[in-house]
């Protein structure tokens, strides 16, 4: 998979990418990141990439010429088709759904946006989805940009090790994850919970699953709304609800 990111600023992205797993993950080729900087296709003497608003008003707004040219670069260099992203706070929110949906592209064109945001004709002509990672605004689409990588990339077969699967994720059965221990056995006077230490399978997958409803339920209500619940669901959430009356 291929992430082509616009930008005014592609050394943002030397560190966050070159670390860990995404790094790890383009050295094996799973995934290519490019950035683009979107000043290379500035053309007046100037060099603007920005202008103040039509209509008056605080603040700069990006220019489309500059984005455009340097969409239709990035477009003419892949052969296969891919999807624009504007990454704005008007966007639809990010969601692992939106997330697994994305991940099965075979590239994705990023753009990110800075100032007051960008000229409408940019979402008129090659804006395919406009996606917000939160109801707040940023100096920059940038660090959303790193964020749609991040998570699309670790769903791609090869990136996690299997030791970092991301097939149990909170997300990804639509509830928040159950409490996790490691070693030691007791620290600070809190002990891991016994049925975790008895090598009882069957009771430990209900243990977590219990525990990640009750967690769902007390931080995240609104999410078992959106969830078919199985019979064994309903049944610890019942016993939940009574533990909860004490
Ligand atoms: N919440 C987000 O995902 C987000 C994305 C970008 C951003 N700032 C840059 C920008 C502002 C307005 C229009 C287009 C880009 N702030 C927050």
């Amino acid at each position: 998979m291929f992430f082509d990111i616009l930008t005014l600023f592609p050394e943002m992205f030397e560190g966050p990418f070159s670390e860990s797993i995404i790094n790890r993950a383009r050295e094996k080729d799973l995934i290519e990141v490019k950035t683009i900087n979107i000043r290379d296709y500035a053309e007046d003497k100037h060099n603007r990439t920005d202008d103040t608003p039509y209509g008056g008003g605080a603040g700069m707004v990006m220019k489309a010429g500059p984005i455009y040219r340097a969409w239709e670069q990035v477009k003419s260099q892949r052969s296969v088709e891919s999807k624009t992203i504007l990454m704005s706070p008007q966007g639809e929110q990010l969601t692992q759904n939106i997330v697994n949906d994305l991940a099965k592209e075979p590239g994705l064109i990023i753009i990110c946006g800075r100032y007051e945001g960008v000229d409408e004709r940019v979402r008129k002509t090659i804006v395919d989805r406009e996606i917000s990672i939160g109801d707040y605004v940023l100096t920059g689409g940038e660090i959303p940009a790193m964020v749609l990588v991040d998570a699309a990339a670790r769903l791609l077969t090869g990136v996690l090790g299997d030791e970092e699967s991301s097939k149990k994720d909170s997300f990804y059965n639509g509830l928040l994850e159950h409490p996790h221990y490691t070693r030691p056995r007791e620290f600070k006077g809190l002990k891991v919970p016994d049925v975790l230490l008895s090598g009882n399978h069957q009771l430990i997958e209900r243990w977590r699953k219990k525990e990640s409803l009750r967690r769902t339920l007390m931080r995240r209500e609104d999410l078992l709304k959106d969830k078919e619940l199985t019979e064994e669901d309903k049944k610890l959430l019942k016993e939940i609800k009574a533990e909860l009356k004490g």
